[in-house]
């Protein structure tokens, strides 16, 4: 699965355009070009469906919306389906507030998602309406573990149905499924949560993948959040050697993700099929 997905993606780099949020929008764009892709970020309504039309995928990420660039995410988003471009979503805060809720709304009403990836508390909101307390992280009694597992997976796969896409929830383990397939991926470090931008830049690697592997959703997803946890391991092992902060961390984050390579995600990949 790796090999073909990899493969994809070196000989068709794809043009990611990015709808994103002003917190991480530099480490989105850093991590797609890490990843060997080329990034585009562009939101204004009078621009969107032009750069639409020269991508080859739509990432759409809420983390900072507002009024105005909620109507461009929609031009946008209709103008990817237009195209039959993969479309990403991460309703990032969902169930914070009713700007959230009713744009998230509006958004899923308006454009078909390939895949919508978030961490447990907004794919929660985004099922039940349930308010978000944790704004942009998850919340303690939302988080995917152990005890959970086979409850979370059951709820992620009603969602998938629900939605008619690929659902990504993140976290400790992380679940992706279309509703038929499921995977469980156990790579990552605790302190992925303890930087902003790791889910967005999550977000912007399936977004990478997902632009060169248009008719491998399910699986480009779930080598996005692989090289992604993965990253995280070897970003962390760096600070351990070198006694070094979250600052740092972030750097290395970015370092692995354009270091990683087939030979790495097959040896340090911990995916599990259901
Ligand atoms: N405690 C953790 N242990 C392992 N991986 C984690 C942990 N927290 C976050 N991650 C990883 O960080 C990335 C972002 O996930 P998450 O923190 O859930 O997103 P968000 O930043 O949107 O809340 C995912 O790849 C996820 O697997
Ligand atoms: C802190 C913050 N506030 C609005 S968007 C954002 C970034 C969220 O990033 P992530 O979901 O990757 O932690
Ligand atoms: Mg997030």
């Amino acid at each position: 699965m790796f090999e073909k997905i990899l493969k994809n993606l070196k000989s068709n780099p794809p043009l990611v355009h990015n709808i994103t949020n002003y917190v991480t929008v530099n480490d989105c764009a850093n991590v797609i070009l890490a990843a060997g892709a080329s990034p585009l970020m562009a939101d204004d309504i009078n621009e969107v469906e032009d750069i639409v039309s020269i991508s080859n995928v739509l990432y759409i990420n809420v983390g900072t919306l507002n009024a105005r660039t909620v109507e461009a995410m929609v031009k946008a988003g209709k103008k990817a389906n237009e195209l039959d471009l993969p479309v990403i979503l991460d309703p990032v805060g969902v169930g914070a507030s009713k700007l959230r809720n009713e744009s998230v709304e509006k958004l899923i009403n308006e454009i078909d998602f390939s895949v919508i990836k978030g961490n447990m508390s907004e794919i929660k909101a985004l099922y039940t309406n349930a308010k978000n307390t944790g704004g942009v992280d998850v919340q303690e009694d939302d988080l995917i573990n152990d005890e959970n597992i086979e409850e979370s997976i059951n709820f992620i796969k009603k969602v998938s149905g629900k939605f008619n896409c690929t659902i990504a929830a993140t976290g400790v383990i992380d679940i992706v499924t279309d509703s038929e397939r499921v995977s469980l991926i156990r790579n990552g470090n605790d302190m992925m949560s303890k930087i902003t931008g790791t889910g967005c830049m999550a977000g912007s690697l399936v977004a990478t993948y997902c632009g060169s592997n248009k008719n491998e959703i399910f699986d480009a997803t779930v080598m996005a959040i692989t090289v992604m946890g993965l990253s995280g391991e070897k970003a962390y092992r760096k600070i351990v050697e070198k006694s070094e902060g979250t600052g740092s961390f972030r750097t290395y984050l970015i370092d692995a993700v354009s270091l990683m390579d087939f030979k790495a995600l097959k040896e340090g990949a911990k995916i599990e099929s259901r």
